[in-house]
């Protein structure tokens, strides 16, 4: 069975199979068409039991993309920093708390005075007891000399269990018949008048709490506010240091410089910034005839591409300071900081120049105006205005390159990639086979490798993968090496620290004979159509121990890097998703859960097929479903405003159904004619649990996986010979 959960969504027009393990975003192999002639979809690799997607996450990349790895200056890491505005009413409102106790506890005599008859007044006036009073209308607030025992007459009524108070501080109503002989009365039993109120009169100190506390306690508070924000820019400077930048200087900061020997994989984009380097290293050479150098280059690319490094590895060739910063960081809660701060950025630039400014996530604030939700759109607006201003206001004499990275160019907004702003542009796309070989070599330079341990085996299991990945799988490797005492890391560290990443780790579950005999056939139904389904890419291995969110584990992946697929091939594709459901329906007759990811993933790519790649004759070459970003995968989806009839739409459904229910069929067919072997390897699995590619070979007697344009395979002997292995799939107009 497969993963029941698939938390991913899918975007359309990607064909990504990831391992359905919600855990592992970061890990995503990604495939997908980009734009144009560069049309580079990528492969699945692994494939899950029903092969998964390796897709990229829809959201952006700011939300905990980043290969969970370990980047320095990652955006997310500054987000997290920044106080959000409902923590700071938490402490407003502690800070109230705080207040309202010192009062309490600093004025011992702001309790409230008891009210008491008028003739028990006149009683203690008379028996001497009476220090002072204070009268304002009818009222008489007053203190006596010793305190005396009284009960309330409504409480005496109410609850007898009441104890009586001790009053000192009374106050009482003079009737409305007037007392005539009052202030004599009172005069003559030494009672003092008192010209200010009796019960309000205060100690010096809790004069100053009421009067000045609170405005000193939020004076404070906010003096807090801005140093903690200050001191997050690194200039711990006080209320001043907040517009300034905080900008890093990695020459500075870090030990070692970075440079073109730790890129890798990614040459055509490195080449593109030899030039830079060139110019940063001698302006004048460039100027001297009156051109102009570049002043901002655009660095496009996945998350994990090695942006960030490229950009550093330019500051570290030419020698020149590199200040950088990313976006996100700029834009603070208060207004006009970000412009403050974008305004200091290429000040402390021009200072140190010739330099390099590298503005991380560009997307931030570089969206397009106008199109930011409504609240931060101002704040984004002056920020971005400001960084316009800025690269107008400098001359490429002064020798000043303005690297920017971002993985939406589609968002910014049009008036940064004019001339003279960030007129270049710089793809830096996921590296091939070659590219990723090269990409383990750098970061495997300082880890002792076993003799067993082939980096270029490591690169053609890691389709997909960007440079952050494959430095995060040598990092896992490396530690899985040590945790086994070993002192080297071998193919066998490689591959678990793999598997781990895409599919999340082992997980314990007990499981019955029963269970895992199932689970042993729905993988197997994977399997076998990945061996005998015309097209189908290699199987790997088949495991049934439980990892991630899935059950188990059908892995394939092609012999080499794909970029654009046949319609025969994701028809294979789809047969072998739906391949441990049909197995299950033909050994058990039943149905379980455990499909839930395999269909999702066949849905998904079937609709595809239709909206996106033009492959049903019905609806032809439309377009039916919007592109998406190349580098995120983007929505799917056109909301409300669907550009299609409804007519369409139930064709589109149509279709979509008629290619699935086409390949469940195909499914079970070749599943009834190689029932023998599913038996044979369902059986193993239960014994073995994890069965490698050889393994799988000799157990099932089948050939490898022939290649798409193999002759028939062999009736194999004992299959149902009346139901003949399908060579072709039915074409997408085919009978239905
Ligand atoms: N081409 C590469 N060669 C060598 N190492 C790489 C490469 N690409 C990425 N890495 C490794 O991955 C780390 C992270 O990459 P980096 O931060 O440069 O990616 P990025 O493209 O800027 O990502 P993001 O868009 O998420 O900011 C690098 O510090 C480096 O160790
Ligand atoms: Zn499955």
């Amino acid at each position: 069975m497969d993963s029941n959960v698939d938390s991913q969504r899918v975007p359309d027009g990607q064909i990504f199979f990831r391992p359905v393990h919600p855990g592992i975003s970061g890990k995503d192999m990604e495939s997908g068409t980009s734009d144009g002639q560069q049309r580079k979809m990528m492969e699945f690799e692994i494939s899950e039991e029903a092969d998964m997607r390796l897709t990229r996450q829809q959201t952006q990349n700011r939300t905990g993309f980043a290969s969970a790895d370990t980047k320095q200056g990652s955006p997310e890491g500054a987000d997290r920093k920044k106080m959000p505005p409902g923590k700071a009413w938490l402490w407003f409102v502690l800070i109230l708390i705080v207040n309202f106790l010192m009062v309490r506890l600093l004025i011992p005599d702001a309790e409230q005075p008891v009210m008491v008859p008028y003739t028990l007044f006149k009683g203690e006036v008379g028996k001497g007891n009476v220090k002072e009073i204070f009268s304002r209308g009818d009222t008489i607030t007053g203190r006596f000399k010793e305190e005396i025992a009284y009960q309330a007459a409504e409480e005496k009524a109410g609850d007898s269990r009441k104890a009586s108070k001790a009053v000192t501080t009374f106050t009482t109503t003079v009737p409305s018949f007037v007392d005539p002989g009052l202030e004599a009365f009172l005069i003559s039993n030494g009672v003092e008048i008192s010209a200010k109120p009796i019960h309000e009169e205060r100690s010096p100190w809790a004069t100053i709490v009421y009067s000045f506390g609170p405005g000193l306690l939020f004076i404070a508070f906010y003096i807090w506010l801005f140093r903690r924000m200050a001191q997050q820019g690194g200039l711990g400077g006080g209320i001043m240091g907040i517009g300034k930048s905080k900008a890093r200087r990695y020459d500075q900061e870090e030990g070692r410089k970075v440079t073109f020997d730790d890129v890798a994989g990614i040459d055509e984009a490195e080449n593109e910034l030899v030039e830079i380097v060139d110019f940063l290293k001698d302006p004048p050479k460039y100027t001297r005839l009156g051109g102009t150098a570049p002043k901002g280059v655009l660095l496009v690319g996945a998350p994990g591409t090695g942006k960030t490094l490229l950009a550093k590895a330019v500051a570290g060739e030419a020698g020149v300071p590199f200040f950088s910063m990313s976006a996100a960081e700029f834009v603070e809660m208060i207004v006009g900081v970000g412009a403050a701060r974008v305004r200091d950025l290429f000040k402390q630039a021009r200072e140190h120049a010739p330099a390099i400014i590298f503005i991380d996530e560009l997307d931030a604030i570089g969206r397009a105006r106008g199109q930011v939700a409504i609240g931060g759109a101002s704040e984004q607006e002056q920020t971005l205005n400001q960084i316009l201003t800025e690269m107008d206001g400098f001359s490429s004499r002064e020798g000043i390159i303005v690297l920017a990275a971002t993985n939406q160019p589609d968002v910014l907004d049009k008036a940064l990639l004019r001339p003279g702003r960030f007129d270049r542009r710089v793809v830096v796309n996921l590296p091939d086979k070659v590219g990723r070989e090269a990409i383990l070599k750098v970061h495997t330079r300082s880890v002792p490798l076993a003799k067993d341990a082939s980096l270029g085996e490591l690169a053609a299991a890691t389709p997909g993968f960007s440079g952050a990945d494959l430095r995060n799988l040598v990092n896992e490797a490396a530690l899985m090496a040590a945790r086994r005492d070993q002192d080297d890391v071998r193919a066998r560290d490689f591959l678990d620290a793999l598997e781990k990443i895409v599919l999340g780790p082992e997980r314990p579950l007990l499981l019955s004979h029963a269970d895992k005999e199932r689970i042993a056939y729905h993988e197997g139904g994977h399997a076998i159509l990945g061996l005998v389904a015309h097209g189908a890419d290699r199987v790997h291995r088949v495991t049934i121990v439980p990892r991630g969110q899935a059950l188990g584990v059908t892995y394939q992946r092609p012999d080499s890097d794909r970029y654009n697929y046949t319609e025969a091939y994701l028809r294979a594709k789809i047969v072998g998703m739906l391949g441990g459901r049909a197995a299950e329906e033909i050994v058990y007759g039943t149905r379980t859960t455990g499909a839930e990811s395999d269909i999702e993933q066949a849905t998904g790519l079937a609709h595809r097929m239709v909206t996106r790649w033009g492959m049903s004759e019905r609806l032809g070459l439309i377009q039916l479903a919007p592109r998406e970003n190349p580098y995120l995968g983007g929505p799917a989806g056109y909301g409300s405003a669907r550009p299609f009839s409804d007519g369409t739409a139930e064709a589109i459904d149509a279709e979509v159904i008629r290619i699935i229910a086409e390949s469940h069929e195909e499914a079970k067919r070749l599943l009834r004619a190689y029932r023998k072997q599913l038996d044979v390897l369902a059986e193993a699995l239960v014994a073995q649990e994890t069965l490698d590619e050889q393994e799988i070979l000799r157990i099932t007697g089948l050939p490898p996986a022939p290649a798409l344009d193999a002759g028939k395979l062999p009736v194999p002997d004992g299959g149902d010979k009346n139901a003949e292995p399908s060579v072709s799939l039915p074409g997408v107009a085919g009978p239905s």
